[in-house]
């Protein structure tokens, strides 16, 4: 479950200061999934930042399963973050390591479990088993953003944050991706929040919210 309460954001360009997120509050249920949209520079990558624990608003508290992120320590933060997944655009995957040593990277270096079967079934589900040994230029861009999608899962979040991560692939592929990556957040309890420009994709998730002047309309 996410809260924000009375979030404001601003950032300062030389001696200006622009609000990008003015006073928002919002309940997102646990489990549910949320379209964010928003014309170019309305705010939403900072909305991820701030869920992320990337930027601290100015004022106001962000909270994610009861704790309150917008307050804790730099510490604190780093394992926070351990915590949620973050699945990008541009996929940043690992170029020297094979699609399987990318797909363990975060559970390994967060201690969390992953058992060969688990690599098998998720990969499989994910329909990038056949190229566990290869590596990620080897690769279609659907391909590495269904890696993408495999390294965040594997490290088992209760929040997943998706920055526009169909951006970069034509229709089908998007809807595929978009699919795979709703199963699999339903099937396990994960909040799921999505950066989007494309309204037919939003239509897909069960609640749209839109970022307009610094307001968050749901
Ligand atoms: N590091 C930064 N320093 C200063 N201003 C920034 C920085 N990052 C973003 N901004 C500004 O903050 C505003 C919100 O940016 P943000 O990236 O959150 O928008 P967005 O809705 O995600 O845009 P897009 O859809 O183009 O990715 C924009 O006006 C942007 O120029």
């Amino acid at each position: 479950m996410i809260e924000l309460k009375n979030v404001t954001f601003q950032r300062t360009d030389g001696t200006d200061k622009r609000t990008i997120l003015d006073n928002i509050t919002l309940v997102i249920e646990r489990a549910t999934q949320v379209a964010l949209l928003g014309d170019s520079g309305s705010g939403k990558s900072t909305l991820l930042n701030l869920l992320a624990g990337l930027l601290t608003p100015n004022s106001g508290e962000v909270i994610v399963n009861n704790q309150t992120i917008s307050t804790l320590t730099m510490q604190q933060l780093a394992y926070y973050r351990r915590t949620i997944g973050i699945i990008f655009q541009q996929y940043q995957l690992l170029s020297p390591l094979t699609v399987k040593d990318n797909i363990t990277f975060q559970a390994r270096l967060n201690k969390v479990d992953c058992s060969e079967q688990d690599i098998q079934q998720l990969s499989q589900r994910l329909g990038i088993a056949h190229k566990l040994n290869v590596l990620p230029q080897q690769l279609s861009g659907g391909e590495q953003q269904r890696v993408g999608i495999a390294r965040a899962i594997l490290n088992r979040p209760k929040l997943l944050l998706a920055d526009e991560p169909t951006g970069n692939l034509d229709a089908q592929r998007a809807q595929e991706v978009l699919e795979l990556l709703m199963a699999l957040c339903h099937e396990r309890d994960i909040n799921l929040v999505l950066v989007t420009h494309s309204a037919r994709l939003a239509s897909q998730l069960s609640r749209q919210l839109v970022l307009k002047d610094g307001k968050l309309y749901d």
